[in-house]
């Protein structure tokens, strides 16, 4: 066990990083795929089912908590870990892209946003020290500093704009978080899809020194090319010895060509999402389980897989469970939705500790493009 945080770059294969974090309550073995949990645990799943998955770490939900059932609270009733029975590492964003996607009324300025709650209409002031100061009461182990995230396609002078104003929270942020060896604050490199602008993003973050770097700014509307070229240009940029983790990130193919472009750490709504509607993530590709053409396909998603969900379940009961609007329906597929990502994650560690790497991203590739499964 450690009382600090270290990141340790174990291998490299081509562009693709195998690493590990060990922090205090934990090791996170690189590339990592990070559960999206609401409060603090993964919805229709038991923490530990989560943790069998080969889950390390999981995000918890900053700005859905300090609403309700409000950061001092949950410090009160023993932070995140004890609240929500997840013992293991947690990564909160800093809540301002949640703030600018789901708030009312909001309003941003130098020193930070203001809005109102979409819950209950009540009014709060989001600045980086008081996102620091939330986080720290949530005892979140891996932090963000508050960011401006720009839609994409944005004028070059917004986006400009916004990526400045961010710099300036970053030093705020990583000023208000101090000196806590057993946690870290990571930067956020913004500058939409402008690769001057990403270079003095990622340049000035850098010389901040912060113990490990977001890639902000995408899945947020461009194209995959766009966002994998801006990948291409700034991850060089960034500290070979420092993480990288690509917010909100994504699809499988868009977590194999970013683990190939030096990404270590990821997390997406997509599994635990989509497996609530009804989307089906297989080594084979994806099924819509909503669709009749399943209504009498005795097959299960995939009968070689060691996740029962995946396994013991007929196309046709989750169709019908889908059709019923039964609860099981989303427990079956985020389980095995979750099960998936992981088993991807794990399989691009292994081929990359056994410098297969390329060839395990043409062969994954391949098996999504069987088409009709
Ligand atoms: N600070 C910050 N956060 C970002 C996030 C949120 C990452 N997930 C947080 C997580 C916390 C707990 C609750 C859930 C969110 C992003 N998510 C996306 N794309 C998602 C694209 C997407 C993919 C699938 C479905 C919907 C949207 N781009 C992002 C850019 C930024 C950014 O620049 N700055």
């Amino acid at each position: 066990m450690t009382d600090r945080f270290s990141f340790t770059l174990l291998k490299t294969d081509g562009g693709a990083r195998r690493g590990r974090i060990d922090m205090p309550r934990g090791t996170i073995r690189t590339p990592a795929f990070m559960p999206v949990g609401t409060a603090g645990t993964v919805k229709a799943m038991y923490p530990g089912q989560v943790r069998e998955l080969g889950a390390d770490i999981i995000l918890g939900n900053t700005y859905h908590l300090m609403l309700r059932p409000g950061a001092e609270r949950v410090a009160k009733l023993g932070g995140l870990h004890v609240f929500a029975n997840w013992p293991h590492p947690i990564l909160t964003d800093s809540g301002g892209f949640q703030v600018m996607s789901l708030a009312q009324l909001r309003k941003l300025d130098e020193n930070g946003v203001t809005f109102q709650s979409h819950i209950d209409g009540r009014r709060y002031e989001m600045t980086p020290e008081r996102s620091v100061e939330i986080q720290g009461l949530l005892d979140s182990d891996i932090q963000m500093q508050l960011d401006e995230c720009v839609a994409l396609p944005a004028e070059e002078k917004e986006i400009e704009r916004a990526m400045q104003l961010s710099l300036r929270w970053a030093e705020r942020s990583k000023a208000a978080f101090g000196d806590q060896p057993g946690k870290a604050i990571f930067g956020i490199v913004q500058g939409g899809d402008n690769e001057r602008l990403r270079g003095e993003s990622a340049s000035a973050l850098a010389a901040m020194d912060f113990k490990g770097y977001s890639i902000g700014g995408l899945a947020v509307g461009e194209p995959q090319a766009v966002m994998l070229r801006i990948l291409e240009m700034t991850t060089p940029i960034l500290p070979r010895e420092k993480p990288r983790y690509l917010m909100g990130v994504g699809t499988p193919e868009d977590i194999i060509e970013s683990v190939a472009r030096g990404v270590d750490m990821f997390d997406c709504v997509m599994p635990t999402r989509a497996g609530r509607h009804g989307l089906a993530f297989t080594r084979f590709g994806k099924v819509n389980l909503k669709n009749a053409r399943h209504a009498e396909d005795h097959r299960p998603l995939d009968e070689s897989s060691d996740c029962p969900a995946s396994r013991d379940y007929s196309r046709a009961y989750l169709h019908h469970l889908f059709k019923s609007g039964e609860t099981l329906a989303a427990m079956l597929l985020t389980w095995n939705n979750l099960a998936y990502y992981q088993s991807l994650m794990a399989g691009i560690r292994a081929a990359i500790d056994e410098d297969r790497f390329e060839k395990f991203r043409q062969t994954t590739k391949a098996g999504w493009a069987r088409g009709d499964i």
